[in-house]
């Protein structure tokens, strides 16, 4: 059926899965150089397709869109959403919610700019925070994950909590487990027949129960806050807001088949959370790992801003564009470090034709961003950091449309908007403030992140010096 070719013979239950001898972004990489940009590979029960290079990836999610909407039947999609939400529906139920979705945050980004005050009001405990070590060394990363939660409670239902507050610890905790249960490797994705084995051997139950307690908890949650709604209102104060009064138009005017009901809301708002804060929280924390790695380019981040914005006030959204050195830098940091290096697995629902092959209905597509993100061909110097790649000789922006850290076509990532927000105002808040230091004088932490599926930055300690005024 002209398939793609594979990596070699892959064995009953666990397919190629047992030919990933390498840190498994580098063998997805290794097998590239030898397969070419279309390869295919048995993970588990799942046939699936990876596609690398930015024409292939393209074609397949610009032209072939409609025949990729759709999930596989993974058991994080059927157990732990039950195909609701965002994230785990297909097809044009998928369209119907994602359009809300969408056209809900756009509108939390416009005129009083709801998001951008809750980032500035998170932004400004980040700083107070970090102040307060006085300059001890200090691990960044779970105040940034706080402080980024923080902004999706706020911008799912107004609320923000203290980072002591044992809510959202535990809610930290809970998000954290899940995590290392269905991580892309994880038994429960590939393998779904080991459920059956007695003792919740590999942990399908708990995740099940995860899943639930996280919507429970959404649930209160989004309920104390939101008992009036006013069918008449046309401007919401957050995306439960806005949900919770759609559902009650769609009651009033009976529409009957409609996915903007309590049980996708909650599946959609969890998605939210699951996708916008690992990723945001940890592309600052590499950003931070990369400006101290190169005090030159930090210094410089500085000296725009002090030009641009001045000291005495906070940057502002408004200064995004005049920004341009630090608007390359935060490029560069999303290359670099390319935190999602795979993309969630797509379903092919007709035969597709690609890059000389055929991708059979029924197959799983996967993406290799590292085989965009880091093409010799397009970026010459793929293994160097370097923002300047992203300006002009007249110091102006360059967009390259092969930089997709968001993914690209009808289903790249929903929260760009408010990602790219984040970014900016928390980062341009931090070189503003801070200098920052490797822990130890002379002693830079690596910038090689943690091996496995997602990408992190291996922990480290900088020491925040406040600037002068
Ligand atoms: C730097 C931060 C972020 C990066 C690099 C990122 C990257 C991505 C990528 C690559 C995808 C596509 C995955 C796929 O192919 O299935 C995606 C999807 C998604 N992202 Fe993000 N994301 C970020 C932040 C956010 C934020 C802040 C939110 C929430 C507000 C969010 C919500 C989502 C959702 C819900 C999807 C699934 C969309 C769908 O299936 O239609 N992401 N993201």
């Amino acid at each position: 059926r002209n398939s793609p070719p594979s990596p070699g013979l892959a064995l009953p239950i666990v397919g190629h899965m047992y030919l990933f001898k390498e840190n498994p972004t580098d063998q997805i990489e290794t097998w590239r150089k030898r397969l070419g940009n279309i390869y295919s590979i048995q993970m588990g029960t799942f046939r699936c397709v990876m596609l690398n290079g930015y024409d292939l990836i393209s074609e397949a999610f610009l032209k072939h869109h409609e025949s990729l909407l759709e999930r596989p039947n993974m058991f994080v999609h059927k157990e732990g959403f039950q195909y609701a939400g965002i994230a785990s529906l297909g097809g044009d139920k998928w369209k119907e919610q994602r359009s809300f979705l969408q056209s809900t945050l756009r509108a939390l980004g416009m005129g009083r700019n709801i998001m951008a005050e809750r980032i500035t009001g998170e932004a400004d405990y980040l700083l107070t925070t970090i102040d307060a070590a006085q300059g001890q060394p200090l691990d960044i990363s779970k105040l940034v994950t706080v402080c980024v939660t923080n902004v999706i409670c706020g911008v799912t239902f107004s609320k923000r909590f203290n980072h002591d507050d044992e809510a959202i610890l535990q809610w930290l905790k809970s998000v954290n487990r899940l995590f290392e249960l269905i991580g892309s490797s994880a038994a429960v994705n590939f393998f779904p027949f080991l459920k059956y084995v007695p003792d919740d051997r590999f942990k399908f139950n708990e995740v099940k129960s995860i899943f639930e307690n996280l919507k429970e908890t959404i649930w209160g949650w989004v309920d104390k806050d939101h008992r009036e709604i006013n069918l008449s209102d046309q401007e919401f104060h957050d995306v439960s807001h806005a949900f919770l009064t759609e559902i009650e138009r769609k009651r009033r005017d009976a529409v009957a088949s409609t996915t903007i009901d309590e049980a996708n809301m909650l599946a959609s708002m969890l998605a939210l959370f699951n996708a916008g804060t690992e990723t945001t929280a940890n592309t600052i924390v590499f950003a931070v790992l990369y400006m101290v790695n190169f005090p030159h380019l930090q210094d410089q981040l500085f000296r725009e801003i002090e030009d641009v914005v001045g000291l005495d006030c906070s940057p502002s959204i408004s200064d995004r564009n005049k920004l341009k050195l630090l608007s390359a830098f935060i490029m560069e940091t999303q290359r670099f470090a390319n935190v999602v290096p795979l993309s969630g697995h797509r379903l092919a629902t007709k035969d597709i034709h690609l890059g000389g092959y055929t991708i059979s209905q029924g197959t799983s597509v996967l993406v290799n961003f590292d085989s965009v993100l880091r093409d010799e061909s397009t970026w010459g110097d793929p293994d160097v950091f370097r923002p300047d790649r992203f300006l002009d000789i007249n110091g102006s922006v360059i967009v390259k449309k092969e930089l997709i850290p968001f993914a690209i076509g009808k289903r790249n990532c929903v929260g760009e908007g408010l990602a790219s927000m984040e970014l900016f105002l928390f980062l341009a808040a931090l070189v503003q403030k801070f200098e920052f230091l490797p822990e130890k004088d002379g002693e830079l932490p690596t910038m090689v992140p943690n091996v496995g599926f997602t990408r992190t930055a291996q922990p480290f300690k900088v020491r925040a010096i406040s600037r002068p005024k």
